[in-house]
């Protein structure tokens, strides 16, 4: 039988929300075992800081470049990924010996597929010092170099989660929406493509938070009592995004958020939640078939407004939206839990991305484990 291992996944998404915490037990291939979850927002400070880094970061033409501010900034967002686990542990009852490895995101401030450049902050080896536990980091770039996307890189933990749903409600598609919004395709073949979708919540967190000032829209309530302005709606996902040829990864400033005399709050928030929507059902015509069956995670699925969008767009072509819940998935811990799941595969050796998934040329590994002492390439 596989050798079971036991991972801590850390995410912090682009949403800049906050760093999320994930137990698994898993093969690093079917095998795939849930525990605790924990979800440590970052002070309205740090949310900041972390917004200007992404301002700083666009002038690197080199990954392992940190100008600015970025060279602290990196550490104490290391730190703080480090009192997590350890605040974590502690409420968990759990003592570092019991955990094998830490998968270790960072926060991506700087996506440029094109360039093949993909930078996150996060300093593998301090986290591992700190911790007493080896961490596997750095997961996108070696896709990179083989030529793929750098991004998703979930889809291969949907796959191992989708044996849940039920064969007839084949295919199925796992759409995360986060930040950005990303999703993946299964069918029973064995069929797996992922892609990025669209903006999920970012245009929305930044149009109440310039217009209403609070980070998100809660519920998608504001966005309930206003109407969509269809040409703003229409400049979004008229964007050559969704008609080009090959699928690709988006960075969080890909999208701009509308001028404040386009819309008045509400509409702005209904119209924005409707691009988000129908961004995804865009993207979804690039798949090889309409999917029977629609499981939505990431923050996206708690604003009611992009979900009544989903049901109505998805339900006119006859397919089934469920939250990640409905279908017995916890959709907060879904990419913390994944980041995990790809630890325990990137130290085993098996690939993390695919042809379908990133668009790399064969399936490749990736990440850098640093041991609690010492780092080394695996
Ligand atoms: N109760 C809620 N109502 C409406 N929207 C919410 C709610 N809770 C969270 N969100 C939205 O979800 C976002 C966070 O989602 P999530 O944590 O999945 O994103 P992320 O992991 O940071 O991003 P990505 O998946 O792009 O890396 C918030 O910024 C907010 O827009
Ligand atoms: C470069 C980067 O960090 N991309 C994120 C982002 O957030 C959502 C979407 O864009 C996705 O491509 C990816 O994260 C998920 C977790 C992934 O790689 O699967």
């Amino acid at each position: 039988m596989a050798e079971i291992r036991t991972a801590i996944g850390l995410m912090s998404g682009t949403s800049m929300d906050g760093i999320d915490v994930a137990l698994l037990r898993t093969d690093g291939e079917t095998m795939v075992e849930q525990g605790a979850f924990l979800s440590v927002p970052y002070d309205p400070p740090f949310r900041d800081r972390l917004k200007q880094a992404l301002e700083e970061a666009k002038a690197i033409t080199r990954r392992d470049e940190r100008p600015g501010d970025l060279s602290r900034m990196e550490r104490d967002l290391t730190l703080r990924h480090a009192e997590a686990v350890e605040l974590f542990l502690r409420r968990e009852n759990l003592n570092s010996h019991a955990i094998d490895f830490i998968g270790f995101h960072g926060q991506t401030v700087l996506h440029r597929p094109i360039e093949a450049l993909t930078v996150q902050l996060g300093d593998g080896p301090l986290l591992a010092s700190e911790t007493g536990i080896d961490v596997v980091y750095d997961m996108r770039a070696n896709d990179m170099v083989h030529g793929g996307q750098g991004a998703p890189l979930v889809p291969i933990y949907h796959q191992a989660l989708a044996h849940k749903i039920p064969t007839d409600q084949w295919p199925v598609c796992f759409v995360n929406i986060g930040g950005i919004s990303n999703l993946t395709f299964l069918d029973r073949d064995g069929t797996i493509i992922g892609f990025d979708s669209g903006p999920g919540n970012t245009l929305i967190d930044q149009w109440v938070e310039a217009h209403a000032g609070i980070p998100y829209d809660d519920g998608g309530r504001i966005a309930s009592e206003g109407s969509v302005v269809m040409a703003l709606a229409e400049r979004y996902l008229d964007n050559t995004f969704f008609t080009a040829k090959t699928r690709r990864a988006l960075d969080r400033n890909d999208f701009r958020p509308p001028q404040g005399h386009e819309a008045e709050l509400s509409d702005g928030a209904r119209t924005l939640a409707y691009v988000s929507a129908a961004a995804i059902l865009k993207s979804a015509g690039h798949l090889p078939g309409f999917p029977k069956t629609f499981v939505i995670c990431g923050g996206g699925r708690l604003n009611r407004t992009i979900m009544g969008d989903l049901l109505r767009l998805a339900g006119e072509r006859g397919a089934m939206v469920l939250s990640a819940e409905q279908a017995g998935f916890d959709g907060d811990a879904m990419e913390a839990e994944a980041w995990a799941y790809l630890a325990v595969r990137s130290a085993k050796g098996l690939p993390l991305t695919f042809p379908g998934t990133t668009g790399v040329k064969s399936p490749v590994g990736g990440g850098v484990l640093a041991r609690a002492a010492g780092t080394q390439k695996v």
